[in-house]
């Protein structure tokens, strides 16, 4: 399925990628085939999401195999840099999974891993639709047929995924059944992928937004101005706490006391069921310059200290609806996603 916004694609002998630290004023594409040009961009955010870094680390296997072939690599160092890749950013599961997905045919060569990388990224496309209808499916019946105030944090739009979006697909959604009357954009501090990214997509969808500062969040919610909070993730551990943009958890604590849904819509690709609780999940720690200053120019006195967590781990209890491709599970009701998987398991067989 061709996504209409393509922040991934591969052209035949490169990684083609939006370059998302220029948007929305430029839109731009950097055509990437060295290892570390992907890391780079992994972990610049030229790249970013956790759905697109899963499909960034499946094609850069493919990368990582071409430039074996042309550097005559041996076996450890083209193992060495697919290694480089996997690690480029440690919170998304995504993108571990991504390469671990395409790392069992790496040996039947570049060809076949980067058949079962387009599949992956195929299925991104499609599972992120689906998502975007269960999702509009779980709010409208809840909602009645009123157009919904929704308030979103960081960019799990088309951006952030190989095409549509998650937490955004299901905006798009609703978008479509005319249900949405504005969107809260939380600008996402420090590096503003709300207005920066997500105030792109929702002008390309034609969706009346605002954007805010993170921490007016609490104050439009407790206001009475929204319906419901719907994000992204970037790892669901087995019990059902999230990982995601730093603030999430502060907009799911503000959800709670106002009494209103808190939605994540994550694919299963960003379900680890291998970590067990939130506590387990590895939180990137960034540069403090991202904090101290301001497009380089320092905004904090030269001794300031930065504390620049990347993600924050909203816990199971405060999750109302996990919203994935195959259905929506509530972990705030005790549903988790290992439950879930176990009987996805069960029934599959
Ligand atoms: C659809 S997942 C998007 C998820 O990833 C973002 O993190 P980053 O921009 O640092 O890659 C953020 O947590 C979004 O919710």
């Amino acid at each position: 399925m061709t996504p209409d916004i393509a922040p991934i694609a591969w052209t035949g002998d490169s990684l083609r990628l939006i370059d998302q630290t220029l948007l929305p004023a430029r839109l731009e594409y950097r055509d990437v085939a060295d290892v570390d040009d992907l890391v780079d961009a992994i972990k610049r955010l030229v790249v970013r999401g956790a759905p697109a870094l899963g499909v960034a680390g499946a094609l850069g296997v493919v990368v990582a195999l071409r430039q074996a072939d042309r550097e005559s690599w041996d076996a450890t160092t083209r193992d060495a840099a697919i290694a480089r890749i996997r690690e480029a950013r440690p919170t998304a599961v995504n993108l571990a999974a991504g390469v671990d997905r395409v790392r069992p045919l790496v040996d039947e060569g570049a060809d076949a891993v980067l058949a079962e990388a387009l599949a992956f990224l195929d299925e991104d496309v499609r599972g992120n639709r689906a998502i975007g209808r269960h999702g509009a499916a779980w709010l409208t019946a809840r909602t009645g047929d009123r157009p919904l105030r929704l308030l979103t944090h960081c960019n799990a739009g088309a951006l952030a995924t190989a095409g549509w979006g998650t937490a955004l697909g299901v905006v798009r959604e609703l978008h479509a059944r005319d249900r949405v009357e504005t969107v809260y954009a939380d600008e996402t501090r420090p590096l503003l992928q709300g207005s920066r990214l997500t105030a792109w997509e929702l002008e390309q969808m034609g969706v009346p937004y605002y954007v805010q500062p993170d921490g007016a969040a609490a104050g439009t919610i407790l206001g009475g101005h929204v319906d419901a909070a719907i994000v992204g993730a970037d790892r669901v551990a087995a019990n059902g706490d999230t990982a995601n943009k730093v603030g999430t958890l502060a907009v799911a604590l503000a959800c709670a006391a106002a009494g209103i849904p808190f939605l994540v819509a994550a694919p299963w690709s960003t379900v680890d069921l291998a970590t067990p609780d939130g506590a387990r999940i590895p939180i990137e720690q960034r540069a403090p310059a991202e904090i101290l200053a301001n497009g380089g120019t320092p905004v904090a006195p030269p001794g300031a200290r930065a504390h620049n967590p990347a993600f924050d781990v909203t816990p199971a209890r405060l999750v109302t609806a996990l919203i994935t491709e195959t259905g929506v599970l509530e972990p705030a009701r005790g549903r988790t996603p290992a439950e879930e998987a176990a009987e996805k398991r069960e029934r599959g067989r």
